[in-house]
């Protein structure tokens, strides 16, 4: 109803808009069928564009609902038997994993037939069991012989025909069952694969409220710069920034760490995400389609519908191939009879084999299950990938690039000094022209020196700056009340006077700028910057993997050494004060020196890097537009951390690639071989053909659950990543330096300190690691009692994380239970409110209307 109500709407509004309908189509099963289905839909009008996403047995229709509606489009699949059905957009079908009855039945009748050893008549029921099965198979491919396509049906009916013909039924009825069977479990599979994937989709909501009149919208209807209200519990429905309000969010499907991140006016919120505990006011950035996890949905999507380079070619392989193998086969058949041969019948069982041997299904589908698979697992780290290939490049990768400010360090600079050289210009005023020109800048400086002003109660005028310039690598240019003002390092200071650069005695390894004015040095300041946590173990392992570090950066050699020293000497190279250029020169210098190489960056000046490196890691949280867009790969956390594990995965992608082409062409010859030395089995063929298929779809699922190793490869502390976040739980507002994680073990020490101080100070709340890794299960228990005792914002930590934390789970400690004393799996928040509290209360308020009762979970939980 409120569907028509949308319609109406739409109808009124515009003439031609199109809407996007998802649809399950169980006939799915080759790449064949995208063919088909395109073939099917592309001519009919209305519709203007149809995606096919094998794995899941999606169809994806772009369509002007006007002229054609979706179940019309759905009746239009059904007409040539591919069981379509309309999904509701992100709703998850429950499917009825059943096999159908006519499945059942065949298997029946067969296993009735095998007794005609005992009472021959019997043998007819294996008749009967390819009859029940074979209409399907039929259907399709009547379907398909019509669409001038050759494909395993067809391949499958030839061969039953032929068995039947030969008047080997037990032959026949085998086909049929091992057929059917082996289409219905691949469906259990796919589902299983694709779920992840619903889910990835389903995170965001379809309405947003918004937040001046409390209207119920359609998110994809929200502009941009709208005011939206996201309750409490409730998810973030498009991507923005807080305007008012403050409150936790679980970020977990984003970033694939699960802790609460504080929100407050001016951060940034992502759609998918969740709010926990408090109000916000967000003004959006994007419109819904495009908010992050919609891209991320859309490239999980895309790298299985767009056809990768391999892929192109087994297809265009294919069109050739089969109709050679039904000519080669016919030959077979007929070449004995010809030659009259004693044994005719021989020769065309021989053809029947070669015809199911054939069927490329496996090797069409061992790259795309794969890719889909390892990029949903991506996704669900946090790492959003733009495609296969990239998984590929990954995983030759030999050299890592990291970019300095914003991506080994944190890219929050802070002012240790600032000093005017002269004295007609007060620091005031100065501040002034400084913090005015330099609030134009992105530079993670500028935000430092704005900062800075302020904090001396100068504020900055943006509308005072006439003219701005940006010299890429030196610094900024800027006209404020007819001065003409340079800030940056050295090399600004050649370019706007002919002074010597003096050496001012500074602090060690901290970044010295520079301020002119009509060709005179009229200030210098100095700032520093701290690495990121988890920088240090991140390099190590790229080391351990193989993989040379070295950093790029426009900074200057001492500031750059100074990180290095941070990091105790991780890096292999170092290369200090380059320009934008000069970094593409490096990489390439790289890429013919070591290998395959990857850049890692953030800002503006890394975008051609980015570009010129096999793979462009981009920072996504913090890192500029430019960045994100160049690069191949960005990471929603700003966990360097996640680039080892990123190689590991594209690594262990190429590898299962591999089997699964392996597996697919060693079965297939393993029966032809069979059947030229004098046992053509037609049986064993098919089991070959179905099975292998079978079995390249899970092999590749492995890639789903490839967390544990992932993580013992990593080092020892890996599986607790999501804990050691807990830290923050504890309501610090500081966010970030807090969540991440290198500091693995070190729960206990970081709870503490976040809430003695409340201050998101990074280094005092995330200390270093170690002793409590030796003992885990402690520690969890620790930060569990005080995340709950925190928790008078009861959900926040205690009850949404526990349950859906697998870390836990598996560990095998108090997870929710201990944390939310009962029956909390039954609430879809998770423990906390347990049974106790009306599910609308649990669900829309916050959970826990009664925190009280959460404050005996601290007992609960040492227990
Ligand atoms: N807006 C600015 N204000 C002041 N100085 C600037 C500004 N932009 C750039 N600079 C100066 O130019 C130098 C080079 O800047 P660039 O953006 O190329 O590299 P970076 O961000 O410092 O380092 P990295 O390449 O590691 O990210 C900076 O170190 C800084 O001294
Ligand atoms: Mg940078
Ligand atoms: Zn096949």
């Amino acid at each position: 109803m409120e569907n028509d109500e949308i319609l109406k709407a739409s109808l009124l509004n515009k003439k031609k808009s199109y809407e996007k309908s998802n649809f399950d189509v169980l006939g799915i099963c080759c790449t064949k069928e995208v063919f088909l289905i395109e073939g099917i839909l592309k001519p009919l009008e209305g519709v203007q564009d149809v995606s096919v996403i094998v794995p899941s047995k999606t169809v994806v229709v772009v369509h002007d609902p006007l002229l054609i509606s979706a179940s019309q489009i759905a009746a239009a699949l059904n007409q040539v038997k591919l069981e379509a059905s309309i999904r509701a957009y992100g709703e998850e079908k429950i499917l009825n994993t059943w096999p159908k009855p006519y499945i059942i039945a065949c298997g029946l009748l067969l296993g009735v037939s095998l007794f005609k050893n005992f009472y021959p008549p019997l043998g007819w029921f294996a008749l009967g069991a390819a009859i029940i099965g074979f209409p399907p198979i039929f259907l399709k491919s009547i379907t398909s012989i019509r669409r001038l396509s050759l494909d395993m049906n067809i391949l499958m009916a030839i061969a039953v025909i032929g068995a039947v013909a030969l008047g080997d039924y037990s032959e026949a009825g085998t086909i049929v069952f091992l057929f059917t069977t082996a289409e219905w479990l691949e469906t259990l599979a796919r589902r299983k694969a694709a779920s992840g994937m619903t889910s990835l989709m389903s995170m965001t909501p379809q309405k947003a409220v918004l937040a001046e009149t409390r209207e119920v919208v359609d998110a994809e209807k929200v502009s941009i710069g709208s005011l939206i209200a996201v309750l409490a519990g409730e998810i973030v429905p498009i991507d923005g920034v807080v305007v008012d309000g403050r409150s936790e969010v679980d970020e977990r499907t984003l970033t694939g760490e699960s802790f609460p991140v504080p929100k407050q006016p001016g951060s940034q919120v992502w759609a998918g995400t969740q709010n926990i505990d408090g109000y916000l006011c967000v003004r959006t950035t994007a419109m819904a389609e495009n908010s992050a996890v919609a891209r991320m949905g859309r490239l999980v999507e895309e790298a299985q519908s767009s056809r990768s380079h391999t892929q192109r070619l087994i297809d265009t392989c294919v069109k050739y191939y089969t109709p050679v193998v039904v000519v080669l086969a016919a030959g077979v058949a007929i070449l004995p009879l010809i030659m009259k041969m004693h044994n005719p019948k021989q020769g065309f069982l021989l053809a029947l084999v070669l015809i199911v041997s054939a069927c490329p299904c496996a090797l069409v589908l061992s790259t795309p299950i794969a890719y889909f698979c390892a990029l949903l697992k991506a996704a669900q780290m946090g790492l959003l990938v733009k495609g296969g290939d990239v998984l590929e490049a990954l995983s030759q990768v030999k050299a890592a690039a990291f970019d300095k400010t914003g991506t080994i360090t944190r890219g929050e600079f802070t002012i240790r000094e600032f000093h005017v050289f002269n004295s007609d210009i007060s620091l005031e005023t100065l501040l002034y022209w400084v913090s005015s020109i330099e609030s134009k800048s992105s530079h993670p400086m500028a935000s430092a020196l704005v900062e800075y002003a302020r904090s001396n109660s100068v504020e900055q005028n943006t509308h005072d700056v006439k003219e701005f310039i940006i010299f890429p690598g030196e610094g900024v240019f800027g006209q404020i009340d007819g001065h003409d003002i340079f800030i940056g390092n050295r090399r600004i200071v050649v370019r706007a006077s002919s002074q010597a650069v003096p050496s001012i005695a500074k602090m060690e390894g901290v970044t010295v700028g520079y301020v002119v004015y009509r060709g005179e040095l009229i200030g210098a300041f100095t700032l520093s910057d701290s690495c990121r946590t988890g920088t240090e173990e991140a390099i190590s392992e790229l080391k351990s993997l193989g993989i040379k570090s070295v950093m790029l950066t426009g900074d200057s050699t001492s500031a750059a050494n100074f990180a290095q020293n941070q990091l105790k000497n991780a890096l292999e190279e170092i290369h200090a004060e380059l320009l934008p250029a000069d970094k593409v020169h490096v990489i390439n210098d790289l890429k013919s020196r070591v290998g395959p190489t990857m850049m890692i960056g953030d800002g503006m000046n890394d975008a051609p890097a980015l570009a010129a490196a096999d793979v462009g890691i981009s920072m996504g949280v913090s890192g500029s537009a430019v960045a994100t867009e160049t690069s191949h790969v960005t990471l929603m956390s700003n966990d360097l951390q996640k680039i080892p594990q990123a190689v590991v995965l594209a690594r262990r992608t190429h590898q299962t690639i591999l089997v699964n082409i392996i597996l697919s062409i060693v079965t297939k010859s393993a029966v032809f071989c069979l059947s030229f030395a004098g046992y053509p089995l037609l049986w064993a063929a098919v089991l070959a053909d179905v099975g292998t298929c079978l079995l390249v779809i899970l092999h590749s699922m492995m890639l789903l659950r490839e967390e544990e190793v992932i993580a013992k490869k990593i080092g020892s502390c890996g599986s607790k990543k999501s804990m050691n976040n807990g830290c923050c739980l504890a309501g610090s507002n500081g966010s970030e330096q807090c969540s991440s994680k290198p500091n693995c073990c070190d729960l206990e020490a970081q709870v503490k300190q976040c809430h003695s101080t409340l201050e998101s100070n990074s280094s005092s709340c995330c200390g270093t690691k170690e002793e409590v890794c030796n003992d885990e299960r402690a520690s969890l228990k620790t930060s569990y009692a005080k995340a709950a005792t925190k928790t008078i914002s009861c959900q926040s930590g205690c009850c949404i994380l526990p349950t859906k934390n697998k870390v836990l789970e598996t560990e095998g400690s108090s997870s929710q239970k201990g944390c939310c004393t009962d029956g909390a799996e039954n609430t879809e928040r998770g423990g906390c409110c347990g049974k106790s509290y009306m599910e609308e209360v649990a669900r829309k308020e916050n959970c826990c209307g009664g925190c009280e009762t959460l404050m005996e979970v601290p007992e609960i939980i040492t227990e």
